[in-house]
């Protein structure tokens, strides 16, 4: 019989489970089915000795006595002497076989707590060694490296361990830390030896590895709390290129985009961390993010020094389709209000290239994330799209939304210009009076808006919700500097950063383009000049060095139809991922944190 409480307990789990399975159960049968498997005495007993275990479990076995082996065999010794009864025969053999006399020692050390390995005797010229503590570590060496760093204490010229590289075989042995010292390796003194002459030493040793040590003194001991920080790195980095990696074949190679898992921060100058998804193997050296912030404040910023004139192509509102003979409401050329004369766009630039250089603007280094996993009723994430003017991103756009509108959609815009006859109201726009444009800048419902030709024009929150709302992927154009608007959970934009190719290459593929000006040919079509095209190449390099930290993607688009497929299979293998990894910040703050922290992009690290 089940006591009441292990009743409670069954009764509960059993009525969880069969509510359950409701949803799931078509046929009646089913359902007795499981029923009738559930009520089994079997599985009632099962319950029963789950729970008495469970009881076990809080109480924790003491035991009676810590040598029951010696009680077994001083037992049996007494019974051999007098033994004239049969069953006392059968406890003499019982207490003598093997098997039981293995069960009651492993008891005894179990009871006793014995479970350190007997260790050798100390030799004794370890105990003539004075001063100093010394400690003889014996480490079986397999064919992976210990996942250790040796150097030479510049004040005191004895060799130290520099680093451990966590899940390393040293790591794991736990008998070698940081900053000890080592004193021999098979007793081979290390004394006056460089650490290029220890490498052979180690690498020529066969199986087991004796070092003596003095172990780091106990201050040096206190380290700091093991990390374990989930980062998307935002540069590329190459060892076999990095000339002040300390240890190439200790040093981990990345892309930008992997998602790396810090395991140690203690080293201010080079970080240990592992590839997320390569198991718990050994961790490798990584720049630190002050590091990798030091080396790009170094870097000559070229364009600073070589100034050349900039007439970039400024083309406003003007609809795409008048241009292509193709048109998709919500997609309008060069729907990038706000845009600044070249000279203004180069005075910027210097600005900010200056603050680079005193190091107000972080570079990218990495940034902390989490994992997403999207659920079958989660909105799909905003498709943030930005460039250059004039590098393809309408162009883009405009074949993602041909080549599936069921999957992508586009925001309608705000004007307060006059509907012309062939526009529909809610379709090509939103027309508005401009009391109401107003209204809604004040309330901070624009991502982005801006005035051209005595009109406003401006794309709302809301007409991006609207588009989502329809399970649809909205594809928005926008400045990056606009991003901070849409950089929250709700959004969960994928910043997507369309990049022009190499100026020869970008020459060639946009000889037949055309683009529409405004200036003295205000509305005409016409094609690439040279300059524009370097133009182009330098407003992506000074967004690229400013913006690259919110991009998850970047597209070179050089040929269309390569850059359009490389794009539309990014996006889908985004939308069947089991798992994206999204700035951390999203999720732990507050929807006013949310926005100070992007806008102020703090929360890098
Ligand atoms: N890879 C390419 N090869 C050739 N032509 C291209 C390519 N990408 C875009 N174009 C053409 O270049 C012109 C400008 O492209 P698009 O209008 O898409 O630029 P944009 O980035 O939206 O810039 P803007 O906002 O200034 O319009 C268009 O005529 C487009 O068809």
């Amino acid at each position: 019989m089940l006591s009441r409480t292990e009743h409670r307990g069954v009764c509960k789990l059993l009525s969880s489970v069969m509510s359950g399975t409701e949803s799931h159960t078509d046929r009646e049968e089913d359902y007795k089915f499981l029923h009738s498997m559930l009520m089994e005495k079997k599985v009632h007993l099962l319950f029963k000795i789950h729970e008495r275990l469970k009881r076990f479990e809080k109480r924790g076995p003491v035991p009676v006595l810590e040598r029951a082996a010696c009680l077994a065999s001083d037992l049996a010794d007494e019974l051999i002497e007098d033994s004239w009864k049969d069953k006392a025969k059968e406890l003499v053999v019982m207490l003598s076989k093997p098997h039981f006399k293995s069960l009651l020692s492993v008891h005894d050390a179990v009871a006793q707590r014995d479970f350190e390995p007997a260790l050798p005797a100390i030799t004794d010229e370890a105990l003539e060694e004075e001063g100093d503590s010394v400690k003889i570590v014996s480490l079986v060496k397999t064919k992976d490296p210990l996942g250790a760093t040796i150097k030479r204490d510049k004040s005191t010229g004895a060799i130290v361990v520099a680093r451990i590289m966590r899940g390393g075989a040293a790591d794991k042995s736990g008998l070698i830390h940081e900053g000890d010292e080592l004193r021999e390796v098979n007793g081979v003194p290390l004394e006056h030896r460089k650490p290029k002459e220890i490498l052979p030493l180690l690498a020529c040793s066969d199986g087991e590895i004796k070092f003596k040590i003095v172990p780091r003194s106990s201050k040096e001991d206190a380290s700091p709390e093991k990390t374990k920080l989930l980062v998307r790195a935002l540069f590329d980095y190459d060892p076999g290129q990095d000339p002040a990696a300390p240890c190439k074949e200790a040093a981990l190679a990345f892309k930008r985009g992997d998602v790396l898992q810090v395991v140690s921060t203690e080293d201010e100058v080079w970080w240990q961390a592992r590839r997320h998804g390569d198991g718990g193997g050994r961790a490798g050296l990584i720049p630190s993010r002050q590091l990798h912030e030091r080396r790009v404040a170094l870097q000559r910023p070229r364009a600073l020094f070589q100034p050349r004139p900039v007439k970039p192509p400024v083309p406003e509102d003007v609809d795409y389709g008048a241009i292509t003979g193709i048109h998709i409401a919500g997609l309008r050329r060069s729907f990038r209000l706000g845009r600044k004369s070249s000279r203004a766009r180069r005075a910027a630039r210097c600005r900010r290239w200056s603050a680079e250089v005193h190091g107000t603007i972080r570079p990218p280094t990495y940034m902390e994330v989490i994992p997403y996993r999207r659920k079958p009723k989660d909105r799909h994430r905003l498709v943030v799209l930005v460039g250059p003017g004039g590098v393809g991103v309408s162009e883009l756009m405009r074949r993602l939304a041909i080549s599936d509108p069921d999957r992508y959609g586009v925001s309608v815009p705000y004007t307060t210009r006059e509907k012309r006859q062939q526009e529909t109201e809610g379709v090509d726009y939103h027309f508005v009076p401009v009391h109401t444009f107003e209204e809604h800048i004040l309330n901070h419902r624009f991502v982005e808006y801006g005035r051209y030709r005595g009109h406003y024009y401006g794309t709302s929150l809301d007409s991006v919700r609207r588009v989502m709302a329809k399970d649809k992927v909205c594809l928005l154009d926008l400045h990056p500097s606009k991003i901070k608007h849409v950089y929250t959970n709700e959004f969960k934009p994928y910043v997507v950063f369309v990049k022009p190719p190499p100026f020869e290459e970008l020459r060639l593929t946009r000889r037949r383009a055309k683009f529409v000006c405004d200036g003295e040919d205000a509305g005409q079509a016409r094609t690439f000049s040279e300059e524009d095209l370097r133009s182009m190449i330098d407003l992506a390099e000074s967004m690229e060095s400013q913006y690259s930290r919110v991009f998850d993607r970047v597209i070179v688009n050089g040929d269309i139809a390569a850059a359009f497929r490389d794009l539309k299979a990014d996006l889908e293998r985004i939308q069947e991922a089991a798992v994206q990894w999204v700035p951390a910040e999203w999720v732990s703050s507050s929807p006013g944190k949310e926005w100070r922290s992007c806008s102020h992009l703090t929360g890098w690290i």
